[in-house]
């Protein structure tokens, strides 16, 4: 089994034991559950921001715990106030060390926020709902086409917008219209490999009425002319800011070179 592949067959337990822990009756009582939501494209597209989805994350299956020292409080606010078009906050526990909690957590900014997770069920997006998101992701090499068409239904009719991954040329199939943001993911996830080459090439072949974001391995201002040159518009950014002394100053003087 692969790394991809393991976290899959925990998602599926760990999401039987959920539902039955909290039903879906339950989320829909908790306090975001109708909060109006934000667009992430719009904040994207918004010329006074810097197009970056800025990552709280604690910890990864590749790189072991990168910051277990600042809170997603303060981190979120950070990013927010220096200009993140986004923020996104890791919830799986297992391998990510992230939760539900740290969601809830990162709601206080005025930023649209991103359930990062490995959706496979719309029990998670009605859960990210209820617990302050504004979009998820939803990742081609877990899915089938048909599973993104109707998780991706899911979103839009709780007014969630969906990012979809894709890595290689064979997932473009995945793509479909109830997806508004296509991420290009860098990093190949059952190797780890980053090579942002192959983001470029991919990223030629995704139509241009989708929000293109680049995703993972990007360390330096250099990577984001360059992949902007390739028509990416969003850029995200997690463990080069997490991995600082402190991740605020790091994103901050980060911005100011863009
Ligand atoms: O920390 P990085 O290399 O900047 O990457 C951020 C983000 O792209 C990465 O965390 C990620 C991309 N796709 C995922 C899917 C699941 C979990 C995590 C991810």
């Amino acid at each position: 089994m692969n790394i991809l592949e393991k976290i899959i067959a925990h998602k599926k337990t760990e999401v039987t034991k959920r539902k039955v822990e909290k039903p879906v009756a339950d989320l829909e009582k908790e306090r975001f559950f109708k909060r109006e939501t934000l667009s992430l494209r719009k904040f994207i597209l918004d010329e006074k921001k810097t197009g970056i989805i800025a990552e709280y994350k604690r910890q990864s299956p590749s790189k072991g715990i990168i910051n277990d020292r600042d809170s997603v409080e303060i981190v979120t606010k950070a990013y927010f106030s220096y200009g993140a078009s986004g923020i996104s906050v890791l919830t799986d526990h297992e391998f990510f060390g992230g939760s539900l909690d740290d969601l809830i957590a990162a709601r206080d900014n005025g930023v649209p926020l991103l359930r990062k997770d490995f959706t496979i069920d719309e029990y998670q997006i009605i859960e990210a709902k209820a617990y302050g998101a504004d979009a998820v992701l939803l990742i081609a090499a877990c899915l089938s086409p048909q599973e993104v068409k109707s998780l991706a239904a899911v979103a839009r009719n709780l007014g969630l917008e969906v990012l979809l991954e894709l890595h290689d040329e064979s997932e473009l199939e995945h793509v479909c219209d109830d997806v508004s943001l296509v991420g290009v993911n860098n990093r190949n996830l059952k190797n780890f490999e980053v090579d942002l080459e192959h983001s470029v090439r991919l990223a030629q072949q995704i139509d241009d009425k989708f929000i293109k974001v680049a995703e993972s391995g990007i360390n330096d201002v250099k990577n984001i002319q360059y992949l902007k040159q390739a028509g990416f518009k969003g850029f995200l950014i997690g463990e080069y800011f997490m991995k600082q002394t402190s991740p605020m100053e790091a994103f901050k003087e980060f911005t100011y070179q863009l």
